[in-house]
């Protein structure tokens, strides 16, 4: 999919497949064109060039959408919040306290929403895109609010929801949210999709997490050790392939400080954080 505002190219021929049973994780920098991508898949705004295909094997599949949660109006109790919706999009009204349970809003069902935290909210939004006992479903940021237990809870629904069988889609900044969650992870920068892998690839990886002082000394003794590095942060770096010992020894030969050093394997943030460093350098890593 391609889309432009004006004359700023938010969707540079954006691609990318969401397969059935898995949860796949919509990631990137402000700005860089997830929420385009979603409201494009949605049909809420129209592309340039590219179109959305379902794998349709009965008909037209539904789509469950989580709305941010300054959706909802104050006046209404949650309990009216979602009848409304299910009289709109069609779905029977039984599903109303089924979904309020299963978000954790039973107790809270006849409050009025201008009273529920930023959480309770956001678990409103969860039941409704529960509502109509979708194919797949969308979120944009659903953990944002949430408290650990609300975080753990959405965690084991979204994967539930895939093990189910239905395609989840999630974007998300919490990357530490997304480890126990994701079952493939797409990358997005300045509107093109610059990495696109499994999970179960990332966690084949085994290496050292380093922090170090002088992150320019430690590149020279990767350069000249010929290790494959990743950058996980400022001086956060991830030696592929490499013990712990080995990555040890080398840099203290070297004289470069280490701050921390653990094996480990490779994650999310890894990925996501060299996926982005490679773009910036031209280097589009898939
Ligand atoms: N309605 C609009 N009019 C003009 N430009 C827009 C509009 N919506 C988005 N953009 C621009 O398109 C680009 C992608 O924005 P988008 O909201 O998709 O990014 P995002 O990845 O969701 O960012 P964030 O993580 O901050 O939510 C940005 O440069 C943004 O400024």
């Amino acid at each position: 999919m391609s889309k432009s505002y004006g004359s700023v190219r938010a969707l540079k021929g954006v691609s990318f497949t969401v397969p059935d049973g898995e949860v796949s994780c919509l990631v990137g920098r402000n700005g860089a064109g997830k929420t385009t991508v979603i409201k494009a898949l949605l049909g809420l705004i129209a592309v340039d060039a590219g179109s959305l295909r379902m794998n349709a094997r009965e008909g037209a599949r539904r789509i469950g959408v989580v709305f941010g949660p300054e959706y909802w109006v104050g006046s209404r109790t949650g309990e009216q919040s979602l009848k409304a919706l299910a009289l709109a999009i069609g779905a029977s009204t039984s599903r109303v306290p089924v979904c309020l349970d299963e978000a954790g809003l039973g107790d809270a069902a006849r409050r009025r929403v201008r009273s529920y935290s930023l959480g309770m909210r956001q678990r409103l939004s969860i039941a409704a895109a529960l509502l109509g006992e979708p194919d797949n479903l969308i979120l944009d940021e659903p953990f944002v609010g949430l408290d650990p237990e609300g975080v753990r809870w959405l965690g084991d629904l979204l994967r539930d929801l895939a093990r189910e069988g239905r395609a989840v889609l999630v974007s998300s900044h919490l990357l530490a949210e997304l480890e126990s969650v994701g079952d493939r992870v797409i990358v997005l920068n300045d509107g093109r999709v610059v990495a696109d892998r499994p999970v179960a690839d990332l966690r084949q990886i085994q290496g050292v997490r380093l922090r170090v002082h002088d992150s320019e000394r430690f590149s020279d003794v990767a350069a000249r050790r010929g290790w494959q590095v990743e950058r996980a942060g400022r001086d956060s770096w991830f030696v592929i392939g490499v013990s712990l010992d080995e990555a040890i020894r080398a840099l203290a030969e070297a004289g470069v400080g280490i701050e921390e050093a653990a094996a480990s394997r490779g994650t999310i943030s890894d990925f996501y954080f060299d996926a982005v460093a490679r773009s910036r350098e031209g280097d589009v890593a898939r």
